[in-house]
């Protein structure tokens, strides 16, 4: 089912963020939301995920049993361990090897142990887009995934998350106008 969202108003006190907005993010294909820092992209992730309610409007076709996701801030379990972190979404299905596998093609087998609190800004972001990728999810949708990697390790990351996505509704933000092309996405939301 593709999810559509249909004339959504969201203001924060004085301030509209979203005003009469309408979108269709076609199902089993990439759509990349593409805007300035400000113009209400996490805000809308946000409604879309139900962590905010939008004031007016209307949100369908989520599929919120099979949805995971990259936030903006990484909400990783601290205390963890890499590996321990990606494993909780799994449900106990995700096995020792597809996490290594994994976590080796974006760069991260020496955080495999680690607690969290003790990687670097970039490993943090690679362990919470391994964990929304292995979460078996139907829909992934994801807050700048690539924000503060290297060029080569990007180029890791998203061959990773193409492959885990392919046939998947993905929905990616990103104020990067060469990630449309890169992610190869089929839609493309331009924000005002
Ligand atoms: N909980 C909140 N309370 C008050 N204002 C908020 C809240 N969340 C967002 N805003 C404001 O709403 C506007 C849109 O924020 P949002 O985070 O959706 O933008 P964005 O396009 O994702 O920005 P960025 O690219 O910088 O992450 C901003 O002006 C922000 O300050």
């Amino acid at each position: 089912m593709d999810i559509i969202v249909e004339h959504l108003s969201k203001s924060y006190n004085n301030l509209q963020v979203l005003r009469d907005f309408s979108f269709r993010f076609p199902e089993k294909k990439t759509t990349c939301i593409l805007g300035e820092s400000g113009c209400g992209k996490t805000t809308l992730l946000h409604i879309i995920l139900g962590i905010e309610k939008a004031d007016a409007g209307k949100v369908s076709g989520v599929p919120y049993g099979r949805l995971s996701a990259v936030f903006q801030e990484d909400r990783l379990c601290e205390n963890l361990s890499a590996e321990a972190n990606i494993r909780l979404v799994g449900k106990g299905r995700i096995g020792e090897a597809q996490i290594r596998d994994t976590m080796e093609a974006v760069r991260l087998s020496e955080a495999f142990h680690k607690p969290v609190r003790e990687l670097s800004g970039g490993m943090r972001r690679r362990v919470a887009v391994v964990r929304a990728l292995l979460a078996d999810a139907e829909c992934i949708v994801m807050d700048e995934p690539l924000k503060g990697l290297d060029e080569e390790t990007k180029a890791a990351v998203l061959r990773v998350i193409k492959e885990y996505t392919e046939g998947k509704t993905l929905i990616v933000v990103t104020h990067d106008k060469e990630e449309p092309r890169l992610f190869g996405a089929a839609a493309l939301l331009e924000m005002p």
